[in-house]
């Protein structure tokens, strides 16, 4: 008997990542399959969304994937430097953060995500690759496959979201930053600095608050999709 690594009608979602039975998901199986399984391989579940986003379509997409299709404005699975600017502008970035988030991300990433091994001079980020461009000192919400991990979401609110149980202070945010420090990983340091900082200031309320929604809604992108309708 074929053993369940080998069963040629189980389909990665990550095509790239390491190959093991319980790492692929066999479409024919999804209905079979128990919900909470299925849910943590493409959506952002959490207490009090069990099944991810209402109405989001994973479209097969790990949830970092989902995070990075935002900015793949044509759809054709890669992200240029101009979708990055556009996808930022889309979101409510001024002209100069957008400009200097794309060249600084797709820098960063790009060369992690090529399928071979000569670096290309337009820097673009292979969607299906993402999960190569993961970076330390992070909060591990992703998985190093790029999947939602609800228990170390949960941390986040659970360890630092002392003044109110589902949104961060700015104190609160840098308290889990420092936290989340891998010695000497200066690179992550920057990186997640970035992220966080970034999404603090897009969804910030009027009190300063980072709400455990808009943190929900950036893992896998549905954060970026409403800032983008609300503008227009
Ligand atoms: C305004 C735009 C963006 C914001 C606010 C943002 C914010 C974030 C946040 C908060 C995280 C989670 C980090 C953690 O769990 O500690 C993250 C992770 C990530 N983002 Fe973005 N992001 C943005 C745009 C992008 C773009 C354009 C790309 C690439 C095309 C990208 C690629 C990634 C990757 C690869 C990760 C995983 C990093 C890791 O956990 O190691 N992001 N982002």
């Amino acid at each position: 008997m074929a053993s369940l690594s080998e069963d040629p009608s189980l389909e990665t979602y990550a095509p790239e990542a390491p190959v093991t039975g319980l790492r692929k998901i066999n479409t024919s199986l999804q209905d079979k399959l128990p919900k909470p399984y299925m849910a943590r391989a493409m959506a952002a579940v959490d207490k009090y969304h069990p099944s991810g986003t209402e109405g989001k379509d994973s479209k097969g997409m790990s949830v970092l994937q989902q995070h990075v299709s935002f900015f793949d404005r044509n759809k054709d699975g890669i992200v240029y430097p101009w979708e990055t600017f556009q996808g930022c502008r889309a979101i409510g970035l001024n002209l100069f953060i957008s400009f200097a988030a794309a060249i600084l991300i797709n820098l960063a990433l790009s060369y992690s995500t090529l399928t071979g091994w000569i670096p290309s001079p337009l820097l673009p980020i292979y969607v299906k690759n993402i999960h190569k461009s993961k970076h330390g000192s992070d909060s591990d919400t992703y998985d190093t496959e790029g999947r939602f991990e609800p228990s170390k979401f949960e941390e986040i609110f659970s360890k630092y979201a002392i003044t109110n149980p589902d949104a961060l202070t700015l104190d609160e945010l840098n308290t889990m930053l420092r936290s989340n420090r891998n010695l000497n990983d200066f690179m992550g340091w920057i990186f997640s600095l970035s992220e966080w900082q970034l999404l603090y200031y897009i969804a910030k309320d009027e009190q300063g608050l980072l709400h455990r929604e808009a943190v929900r809604g950036v893992y896998d992108g549905s954060l970026f999709e409403q800032l983008e309708k609300k503008r227009a």
